[in-house]
């Protein structure tokens, strides 16, 4: 989704202090309130224009400002000429969402719960007013009978309910699965988190006038910087990326080929003797060198124009890769370490001592719970409790105890660095790329990231920069996408980014 580009991603935390600011600039929160519930109808209209006066609506409302978001866009629609049956899990508790219900009763009846189910049914549109900031704990029993009670379409107020607004994920493992969120002011991150994308089903964010917010994690954007305007080939770094033996090329050939076209000036391959023969067959603008062992790896790094180092893909695991991890890492120059290098590091102390600030870890989930095993176990444990543990959360603490950057793969890649920045990649809602979910595309990733190392990016934005141009690079691709594909991408993606 194109809005989304750069977009701050809140916390309720976040979410409630741009309200508080707003209330105590003169706007009261029932404004703000109202203005959400407009905004919903507006939704409401724009994504099912089927719908409308005569239209059978039922309003499930919770106690809080959610709620109270309900009451009014009850209201509305009733004014509208709906035909508007509302049930209530418990009475309105917060103030504004008392002044809404009390303006509806002088409109239409309360139901109580006995009766959802049947309503729920009868409805043309079930709108889920229950809970949205504010939940802290999974939904209660009495909420089961309507999750299953097959609803026709469903729009979520703010978030579906049950789903923990921080992490994205369903307290309780219990959560509405809406066809549309209608959220406000900017994204939240359990909206592109963990199992959001999937419960909120499309995304619409609407403005309710709430002045522009600062957030402690923001969307990626489209990357600058990416031009080459004149000089050296050597002006633009030189890549060397490891390779594993023979047969297990080709994953290092393509991260060396995506290194070459993001802009890298030169890019090297070393492999095995071996398999020197069957690399030279597949290699052209990619050089190729022979490497033995850790002595010559040494050796290599003596040239300080090697200048960015990327190990992992086919790279293989025994003592001779690792100790050409332990002599990447002595060099001290912009690495990446992915795949095989990773479940090195996870194994040897010495190895992750190495690690240093100008490391870029790209682990997927897997290679993520073998390097951080408590922080993975915290992910895969049931929610009960809001706010829960998140990717955010967890790669935050990877990258500090790495002391580099960390970029966890995933259709909601989470990049941090060490020093506390944060950006998500979110390959959902209108950037979904699940093309890309096929071999290799990791390892196409990881020489990107490589290959604007070399160009002297820094771990914690090549990986922000890869990961968007990634997304971008399989979107632009589409349907049939396989990892050889991806680098060749990049040039018509960089013209149509004026390049
Ligand atoms: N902030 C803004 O800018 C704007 C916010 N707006 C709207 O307000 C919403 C936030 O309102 P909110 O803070 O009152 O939270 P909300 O989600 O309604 O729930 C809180 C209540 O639920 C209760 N409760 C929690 N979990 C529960 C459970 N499992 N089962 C049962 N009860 C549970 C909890 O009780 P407690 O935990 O305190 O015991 C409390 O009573 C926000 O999502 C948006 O829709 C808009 O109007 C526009 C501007
Ligand atoms: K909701």
């Amino acid at each position: 989704m194109g809005i989304f580009e750069g977009s701050p991603l809140l916390t309720a935390a976040e979410m409630r202090a741009a309200e508080a600011e707003a209330i105590a600039g003169g706007t009261p929160g029932l404004v703000l309130m109202e203005r959400a519930a407009q905004a919903v109808v507006a939704a409401v209209q724009a994504h099912w224009p089927e719908l409308g006066p005569g239209s059978r609506v039922c309003v499930l409302c919770g106690p809080g400002g959610n709620g109270g978001d309900g009451y009014a866009v009850a209201r509305q629609l009733a004014a509208r000429g709906w035909t508007v049956e509302l049930h209530a899990l418990a009475p309105a508790g917060q103030a504004d969402a008392a002044a809404q219900a009390a303006l509806w009763a002088g409109m239409g009846a309360i139901g109580d719960w006995d009766g959802t189910t049947g309503a729920v049914r009868r409805a043309d549109l079930v709108i889920d007013a229950l809970f949205g900031l504010g939940l802290t704990r999974p939904l209660d029993a009495r909420l089961e009978p309507v999750l299953d009670a097959g609803a026709q379409r469903v729009l979520a107020i703010d978030l579906p309910s049950g789903l923990c607004s921080d992490s994205g994920r369903a307290l309780g493992g219990r959560c509405f699965d809406a066809d549309l969120t209608v959220s406000f002011h900017a994204p939240k991150r359990g909206h592109v988190l963990a199992e959001g994308p999937a419960r909120c089903g499309s995304l619409d964010i609407r403005d309710i006038g709430l002045e522009r917010t600062e957030a402690a994690v923001r969307l990626t954007q489209p990357p600058e910087g990416l031009g080459k305007r004149s000089g050296h080939k050597y002006g633009y770094g030189h890549a060397l990326v490891l390779s594993g033996g023979v047969g297990r090329g080709g994953a290092a050939r393509m991260a060396a080929r995506a290194a070459l076209r993001i802009g890298a000036g030169l890019v090297t391959m070393a492999c095995p003797a071996a398999a020197l023969q069957e690399n030279a067959a597949r290699l052209d603008a990619v050089m190729l060198r022979r490497l033995r062992d850790r002595a010559a790896l040494d050796e290599m790094l003596e040239d300080e124009r090697l200048n960015a180092l990327l190990l992992g893909p086919g790279l293989g695991v025994r003592t001779r890769e690792r100790d050409l991890v332990a002599s990447a890492l002595a060099a001290r120059r912009s690495t990446v370490l992915d795949a095989d290098a990773l479940s090195l590091v996870a194994q040897d102390s010495e190895l992750r001592a190495g690690l240093h600030g100008g490391c870029l870890l790209t682990p997927h989930d897997g290679e993520f719970a073998r390097l951080f095993p408590d922080l993975a176990d915290r992910l895969k444990e049931e929610a009960n409790a809001g706010p829960a543990f998140s990717r955010v959360d967890a790669a935050r603490e990877a990258a500090a105890r790495a002391g580099c950057a960390v970029l966890l793969k995933g259709p909601d890649t989470v990049i941090a660095a060490p020093d506390g920045r944060m950006r998500v990649n979110a390959g959902v809602y209108g950037r979904a790329a699940p093309w890309l979910a096929t071999a290799g595309a990791g390892d196409v990733l990881a020489g990107m990231a490589a290959g604007l190392m070399a160009r002297g990016w820094p771990g914690f934005e090549a990986g922000c920069d890869a990961a968007w141009l990634h997304v971008a690079a399989a979107r632009r691709f589409g349907p049939g996408l396989i990892a050889e594909d991806l680098p060749e991408q990049l040039s018509g993606l960089m013209r149509e980014m004026g390049l």
